[in-house]
């Protein structure tokens, strides 16, 4: 049996992704991380989506990957099924073709401050603790900490977090640029919405454009972005529809630059 899952909401052009492992502060095992892939298809796919939100039911945010999860764990699995896994599936999160809001209702710890890493815009409640603890386990933050965070947040914060075990109040997380803002206890979701909203407004096919390019500038692509930019210019152009065309006729193309 499955040891939570992620709930999916979608309401007009928005989705709410809501991670629901209570009981264990939404800790994330393989379970958990198979669900946000198949939460982040689920989403893509409806083609009325405009902007996304991730939450956590309960108390918490996530508190990270599932500890107890690793008993038993060869190095290999650790590395292969636990860390290049979930950077598999966080790539697919933060790569998601609309924007997502992190609304942060409790702590986000190690594994779930990576997490809230991928969103684009993180919006948190006062109370909560941020931070990467990993160290203090004899891990290292594995889920893109020391890279994705690094680029989003800036080193020193994460050096803070990762070699000091500094844990950040909401507030102090602000004031790093690790959170975007900061809202009363249980106003997370409501804010989130309320920024969803406004994204929604916008021009979808110019949003979804500019998180392509500003990942690009960000470095956080390896070119994909471009590739990505490039092939819907190209599946635009009349060349690409005589390109076809000439192959189901079994005819040579006849190009004439159509752009
Ligand atoms: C590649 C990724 C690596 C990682 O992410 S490593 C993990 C990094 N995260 C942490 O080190 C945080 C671990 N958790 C905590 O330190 C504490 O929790 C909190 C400070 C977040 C909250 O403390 P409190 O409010 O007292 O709750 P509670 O009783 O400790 O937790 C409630 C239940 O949740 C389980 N739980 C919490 N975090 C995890 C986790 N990361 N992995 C597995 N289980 C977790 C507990 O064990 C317990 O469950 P039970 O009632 O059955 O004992």
């Amino acid at each position: 049996m499955a040891s939570g899952t992620i709930k999916i909401d979608v309401d007009g052009h928005v989705a709410t992704l809501t991670i629901s492992r209570p009981e264990k502060l939404n800790a994330l095992d393989l379970d958990m991380l198979k669900a946000l892939a198949d939460a982040a298809d689920q989403v893509e796919a409806n083609a009325n989506v405009r902007a996304a939100i991730l939450t956590g039911e309960g108390k918490g945010f996530s508190a990270g990957g599932d500890i107890k999860a690793w008993g038993g764990m060869l190095p290999q699995e650790f590395g292969h099924l636990w860390v290049r896994h979930g950077h598999r599936i966080f790539e697919r999160l933060a790569t998601l073709r609309m924007p997502l809001i992190a609304a942060l209702n409790g702590h986000a710890l190690g594994g779930g401050l990576e997490l809230a890493g991928v969103a684009d815009i993180r919006l948190a409640e006062q109370h909560i603790k941020i931070g990467l603890p990993e160290t203090g386990l004899g891990m290292v933050p594995g889920w893109s900490g020391t890279q994705r965070l690094v680029r989003r947040f800036g080193a020193q914060a994460v050096r803070r977090m990762a070699l000091g075990g500094e844990i950040f109040t909401a507030e102090e997380a602000r004031l790093l640029g690790i959170v975007d803002a900061v809202v009363p206890t249980g106003n997370a979701l409501t804010a989130a919405r309320e920024y969803a909203g406004r994204i929604a407004a916008r021009g979808p096919a110019a949003t979804e454009i500019a998180k392509l390019m500003i990942a690009s500038a960000n470095g956080e692509d390896n070119g994909t972005a471009v590739e990505a930019l490039g092939s819907i210019l190209a599946a635009k152009t009349g060349d690409l529809k005589e390109g076809v065309a000439s192959f189901s006729e079994k005819r040579p193309a006849t190009f004439k630059g159509e752009w």
